[in-house]
């Protein structure tokens, strides 16, 4: 990253012009667009459960050209975030009506030709804004770039969307102080710009943001506009100000549409329609107003201001939108050429590269954290004690060592990779929504970023332990010792990034995690010798069943001889906790740890392919 660093310095002075005209000019039209959502009625105790329909969006029509900035205007839960995601190409089900780009349905070049800025900021908070937009370029801009040319994009946007203050500083979150509310809104904008996309969506580009800032954000969406782009944004209240620079208006009113049209028309629309502000006040408050059902002077009842609006509406521009939207579809037909845009801008390989990197830097902090080394290190060092040069005149207690490793370390990687997918889901739904990357690259970047610490931890915790507590002090039985354990914490980290992935829900997916692992530790064979048949099933699908069986082997031989009672020599294999296993078991076991490894890395995969794909 250092050289990525002094490559963005040197590329300030020749920065290009990354607002330049747009690739491919797209025309999007939507016609009376409906969605619906299912709704469950009736509470917990409720006998009757019956699902309900809910209209959000009731029919939308409308057209966006090449040049122009659609803003859509509108009460909270008036649907402006739905018809933005819905005119994204992020919403599938239940969407009715039509919505088409250059006379087509979405599609995969388009998707790469869309820039899609979300409400929140979806970004890592411990990169800075150079690297952030340096990584994005890498992963989404195509290989008809270098590198450095890639770097140099990065760099323009830096220039452009006025960033170059806080290039060096990082993100932050809601725990990290970073740069500004500002700074991370343009920083967003600035992911989207990398691509020159020819149709740009933004949810409340401007929310939180001080009159002046929203203006600059708006500004530079403006120039982007002018460039030939398609600019489509939700907005809550604009200033005046902001309002006329806005092409096109859509005003929705709980679903329904109110208003489309020129924003310069929208006053005169109302006033001719009976709404004239009895006071000069801003357009957008205005608008909002009548959109809740608030009339000028509020003596109307509100409902019935919202039903006259929407049979307005009706009445006197859905034909003529209507008549517009046929006009244009038999004019332009602009297309874009598909064979001109691969699937993918990279390659697998730059793809989990660039990954591999960004993920090491993001959790750089977090996977060597003082706190999780220090951690490992004092219980290490407490066991160590505790096990004191056991040896094997106390071999029941070096058994619950061997015990404690296989529970230990079967809990410990499996709550340290439940997180993994859960914390990353907002991020993986934003990039994979703007088909940045496959999902196998990710998902092989995230395992193999993961992988140093995840084997470093156990091999210093069973170092300490190992000699410490007097096991077998030979260097064939230690490294046999602490493979099994590191074979075993794979497996365990597996099933943790399964579960992660399947419920993508922390709590829920540490309440299954805790269940699971304690009914393998408990089926493991060391509290009950004979297990009742009708649960002993259970041990064949217990990760601490192998991993415990296969430590013991590690230490001890069936013809190993240890003192038994005072005075008494017996054979280890009549100890009654050690249950050693022959090798055609010792191998099932490593076979069965080996699926576990794999199998549960699949079931993650397969269960994250639902995340994100537009
Ligand atoms: N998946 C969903 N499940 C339940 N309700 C939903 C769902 N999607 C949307 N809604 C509802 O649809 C309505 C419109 O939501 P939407 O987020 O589009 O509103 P909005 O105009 O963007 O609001 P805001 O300005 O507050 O962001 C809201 O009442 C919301 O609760």
């Amino acid at each position: 990253m250092a050289d990525m660093e002094s490559q963005t310095q040197s590329a300030d002075s020749e920065a290009p012009a990354i607002f330049m005209a747009a690739n491919r000019p797209v025309t999007l039209k939507f016609e009376n667009v409906v969605y619906k959502i299912k709704i469950k009625k009736g509470g917990f105790f409720s006998k009757t459960k019956k699902s309900e329909e809910r209209l959000i969006l009731k029919g939308i029509t409308g057209v966006v050209m090449p040049g122009e900035i659609l803003a859509m205007l509108g009460p909270s839960g008036s649907g402006k975030t739905t018809l933005l995601t819905a005119l994204g190409g992020r919403l599938g089900r239940c969407l009715g009506g039509s919505i088409t780009y250059n006379g087509k349905p979405f599609s995969n070049p388009m998707k790469r030709n869309t820039g899609f800025v979300s409400q929140d900021d979806v970004l890592y908070p411990h990169l800075t804004v150079t690297e952030t937009l340096v990584f994005t370029a890498l992963l989404r801009l195509p290989n008809s770039f270098t590198k450095e040319e890639k770097i140099t994009q990065a760099e323009a946007v830096i220039t452009q969307l006025g960033l170059s203050r806080c290039r060096n500083s990082i993100i932050g979150g809601p725990l990290l102080r970073g740069v500004s509310g500002g700074e991370r809104k343009r920083v967003s904008i600035g992911q989207e710009m990398l691509i020159n996309p020819s149709l740009l969506f933004l949810d409340e580009p401007t929310s939180g943001l001080d009159s002046t800032t929203a203006q600059r954000i708006v500004s530079k969406l403006w120039e982007l506009a002018e460039g030939g782009r398609t600019v489509v944004m939700t907005i809550h209240q604009p200033s005046s100000r902001l309002f006329y620079m806005f092409h096109k208006v859509l005003l929705l009113s709980e679903g329904n549409p109110i208003y489309f049209g020129r924003g310069t028309g929208a006053m005169d629309y109302f006033s001719s329609i009976g709404y004239t502000p009895s006071i000069a006040m801003n357009p957008s408050e205005f608008l909002l107003d009548l959109a809740n059902g608030v009339s000028p002077d509020d003596s109307e009842d509100r409902t019935a201001v919202k039903q006259v609006l929407v049979s307005a509406y009706r009445i006197n521009l859905a034909d003529g939108l209507k008549a517009e939207l046929q006009e244009i579809g038999n004019h332009h037909q602009v297309d874009l050429e598909d064979k001109q845009f691969a699937r993918w801008s990279t390659t697998w390989r730059q793809q989990f590269s660039v990954l591999l990197r960004r993920g090491l830097k993001e959790r750089k902090h977090e996977s060597f954290s003082a706190l999780k080394i220090g951690q490992i290190l004092a219980v290490a060092f407490f066991a160590g004690l505790l096990w004191w040069q056991s040896g094997l005149a106390h071999i029941q207690d070096q058994i619950g060592l061997l015990f404690f490793y296989s529970g230990f370390w079967g809990f410990f990687p499996l709550f340290q990779a439940i997180f993994t997918f859960p914390q990353e889901r907002m991020m993986l739904m934003k990039e994979r929504s703007s088909g940045m990357y496959k999902l196998s690259s990710y998902f092989m970047a995230r395992i193999v970023g993961d992988l140093p610490m995840e084997l470093v931890l156990p091999t210093i915790f069973v170092t300490i332990t190992y000699w410490m507590g007097g096991l077998k002090p030979t260097a064939e039985n230690f490294f046999h010792t602490l493979s099994v354990l590191l074979f075993s914490v794979l497996a365990s980290q597996g099933l943790g990034l399964a579960l992660g992935a399947m419920v993508m829900n922390l709590k829920s997916a540490t309440t299954l995690g805790s269940v699971l692992m304690l009914s393998f530790l408990l089926a493991s064979g060391y509290y009950v010798q004979n297990v009742p048949s009708f649960i002993a099933w259970i041990k064949y699908i217990s990760l601490s069943h192998y991993s415990y069986k296969l430590l013991l082997e590690s230490q001890y031989k069936p013809d190993d001889t240890y003192p038994c009672a005072p005075n008494v020599v017996c054979l280890v294999q009549n100890f009654h906790t050690i249950k050693l296993i022959g090798l055609n078991e010792q191998a099932i076991s490593v076979v069965a740890l080996a699926i576990m490894l794999v199998g549960y890395r699949l079931i993650a995969y397969i269960a994250l392919m639902r995340v994100g794909v537009a």
